[in-house]
């Protein structure tokens, strides 16, 4: 294990009155080794019938030890007698949410290192995994090893609310204690909700004024230096409940092998009981991606970063580069997500760096929101929303969301819910689109590059999923935002139940944002930062020989060009699916009157179809179809005298 540095020394004094004490020290002060003659838990048991709680620590998407707030609160349980610290390999995860490859492996790559990390604390410690449903799992654990506390990171989203009612109506049942800490934010997101009077934050200003009056973020809480004994481990499995049942669709059947393995036993294999599952165990291919999970790999970025005083106190997001191979921004997310890192550690390191930048007369310094501070209160600022509006996923239902009459809605049956598998949509234009931006063959370089990077890699820049889900939407396709957001929450390794539907809103001026015309230049937006396009070539590797004239832009070129760089355009590489300007210009005046209507996802005309036919009428009135437009643009080419591609050539000229 790395030795990392500590941010910044713990102010907060965590009581240690439970036996045996737990050491807790913050991070710097590497956890001692195990002696070699330590006593097996259960001997060691026998001498210390000091304590009576037995406590089970959940692990959701907190994989560290460091900075927890709720593994310090867990630990803090007067008299623990033994401490397990779990994870449940959860039927509905594993089926039920689109998780693409890459993602499966950076949480199987967190979890082998939280292990890890227990075992070099106590050498009877680990992360004990099951397979199966956790309400199943928690009654047997609570009656087999006698359990007397469950404690977890409380998390707000409607994902974990609705977990954290089945387990807590189980322990009241049972009459088993939960302590249940939140520790995912800067502020708990329902303290922020409260104090806003049960409304969204709808706006960073309004998210700063809240919490402005709020007690301020804490510092990082201190790491276990040392950590109770397991109780007994044995548990007997005969098969008296299906664990791993699931009953709905797989979706995630086109990423398998055609053989699972993960949930044959409650356990895991009778050889490595209680093991994390492998790739194979859970019937998935290998991942693609180069970025590898863990809590140490996550530190080790976070002290990169925090290491280069100038980097962090001139952050600028804006400024960052969407084009460069390296990511420009901390590459951060997909740890923040698992918890590989603590949010306080990240806060409070880069409030250090930034204190001593300024003392020693550093210049240039940024501000919010553009800086480091902003950017983590934009994620709070998303999670304050998504906790307080119902639906915050989709449109229908969803108060904060504007209607506009996008192609590929998701449809729904009489009873509100979604019909999946999703039926192929009438619009065969929309389905074909969608397939290409999604396969990465729009025949726009920089669009098929952005989206063959996420696929591989699981993550792409901030600035480059604004151009891809900008295309998607209000710039160009007019498809809907829900379905560029499933494919976000199946490819994004750093998915997050609020940041990304929260993002896709502001993307399409749905909601946050409302700008609907400013649309991001498709050859024009990513010249700003790489003329030369080497994104796009190693990405788009056909293309690697056009020269940068034409990377962004490779139907323009010449047939001799084309022939030059080995590329004919249309048929080693796609030609361009839409006409890049005729289509802003329509998503613009359509957006318009959306606008002028004004319906959000919840309103009756909504939920009963009248806005879809009423927007249609005004488009229609209006001049805004494909039809109409197509007519009056026929009619300006032939009093120019233009020939139907000269204007793009024009432009090119510029
Ligand atoms: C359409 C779309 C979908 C997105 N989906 C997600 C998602 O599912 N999960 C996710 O974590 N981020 C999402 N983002 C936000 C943002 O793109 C990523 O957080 C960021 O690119 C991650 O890279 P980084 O860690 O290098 O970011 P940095 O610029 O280094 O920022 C540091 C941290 O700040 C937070 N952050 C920064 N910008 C945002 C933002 N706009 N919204 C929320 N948090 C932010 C993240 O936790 C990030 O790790 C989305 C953005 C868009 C436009």
């Amino acid at each position: 294990m790395t030795a990392l540095k500590s941010p910044k020394t713990p102010k907060k004094e965590v009581p240690l009155t439970s036996l045996p004490k737990p050491d807790l020290s913050p991070r710097s002060s590497k956890a001692p080794k195990p002696s070699s003659s330590s006593k097996h838990p259960r001997e060691t048991q026998e001498k210390k019938k000091t304590g009576k709680a037995r406590v089970l620590y959940w692990h959701r998407t907190d994989l560290r030890l460091t900075d927890s707030p709720a593994l310090c609160k867990a630990l803090e349980i007067e008299g623990i007698e033994s401490f397990w610290p779990i994870w449940c390999f959860d039927p509905e995860y594993v089926y039920k949410h689109r998780v693409g490859l890459n993602r499966w492996n950076f949480l199987l790559e967190s979890m082998e290192d939280v292990s890890q990390e227990y075992k070099s604390l106590n050498e009877h410690q680990k992360l004990w995994v099951f397979r199966g449903r956790p309400e199943l799992i928690f009654r047997k654990l609570i009656k087999d090893w006698k359990v007397t506390h469950i404690a977890w990171e409380k998390d707000s989203n409607a994902y974990s609310k609705v977990r954290d009612e089945k387990i807590i109506a189980l322990a009241n049942e049972l009459g088993v204690e939960v302590v249940a800490t939140p520790g995912r934010h800067l502020y708990d997101p329902d303290e922020v909700i409260k104090a806003n009077k049960g409304k969204p934050t709808m706006t960073l200003h309004q998210w700063q004024g809240i919490t402005s009056k709020m007690k301020g973020i804490d510092q990082p809480y201190p790491t276990p230096a040392s950590l109770p004994d397991p109780g007994p481990s044995d548990l007997e499995d005969h098969h008296e409940e299906q664990w791993g049942k699931y009953e709905g669709i797989d979706l995630n059947a086109d990423v398998r092998t055609g053989k699972d393995t993960c949930f044959d036993s409650l356990t895991g294999p009778s050889d490595n009981p209680f093991s994390v599952p492998t790739m194979d165990q859970l019937g998935f291919q290998p991942a693609t991606t180069t970025i590898h999970g863990g809590t140490n790999e996550g530190h080790r970025r976070l002290d990169l970063f925090l290491s280069d005083p100038e980097k962090v106190s001139t952050f600028s997001k804006p400024h960052t580069a969407p084009t460069a191979l390296e990511p420009s921004t901390t590459l951060l997310s997909p740890y923040i997500k698992f918890g590989c890192i603590g949010l306080r550690e990240l806060w409070w390191g880069c409030k250090d760096v930034v204190e001593k930048w300024r003392k020693n007369g550093g210049k240039g310094e940024t501000k919010e929101p553009e800086n480091m501070f902003g950017q983590l209160e934009f994620r709070d600022m998303y999670a304050c929303a998504e906790a307080a509006v119902p639906h915050f996923e989709r449109i229908r239902g969803n108060s904060v969301c504007k209607y506009v009459a996008w192609a590929l809605q998701n449809q729904y049956d009489d009873n509100g819910n979604e019909i999946l598998p999703r039926p192929r949509d009438e619009d065969e234009e929309a389905e074909k689109r969608f397939e290409a931006w999604r396969e990465g063959r729009t025949g726009f370089p920089w669009i098929d590059a952005c989206m063959r990077q996420l696929k591989h890699e699981g993550w792409i820049h901030h600035l480059a999923r604004h151009s891809v889900a900008c295309f998607l939407t209000r710039g160009q396709c007019y498809i809907s935002w829900e379905r560029g957001m499933e494919v976000f929450d199946e490819w994004l390794i750093d998915w997050d139940p609020a940041s990304n539907p929260g993002n896709w809103m502001w993307l399409s001026a749905s909601a946050f944002y409302s700008q609907y015309f400013r649309v991001y230049g498709l050859v024009s937006w990513p010249q700003k930062t790489d003329k030369t396009g080497a994104l796009v070539r190693k990405y788009c590797p056909e293309l690697k020989d056009f020269p940068d004239k034409y990377i962004y832009a490779p139907h323009l070129a010449p047939a001799a060009v084309q022939e030059k760089a080995n590329c004919i355009i249309g048929k080693d590489y796609p030609s361009p699916i839409l006409d890049e300007h005729v289509e802003k210009d329509l998503c613009i005046a359509r957006l318009k009157d959306a606008y002028h209507l004004n319906y959000h996802g919840n309103d009756e005309d909504v939920l009963n179809g009248t806005a879809e036919k009423k927007l249609k009428e005004l488009h229609e009135a209006n001049g805004h179809t494909h039809t109409q437009k197509a007519e009056e643009d026929e009619k300006k080419r032939k009093r120019s005298g233009e020939g139907a591609l000269d204007k793009f050539i024009k432009r090119e000229k510029k």
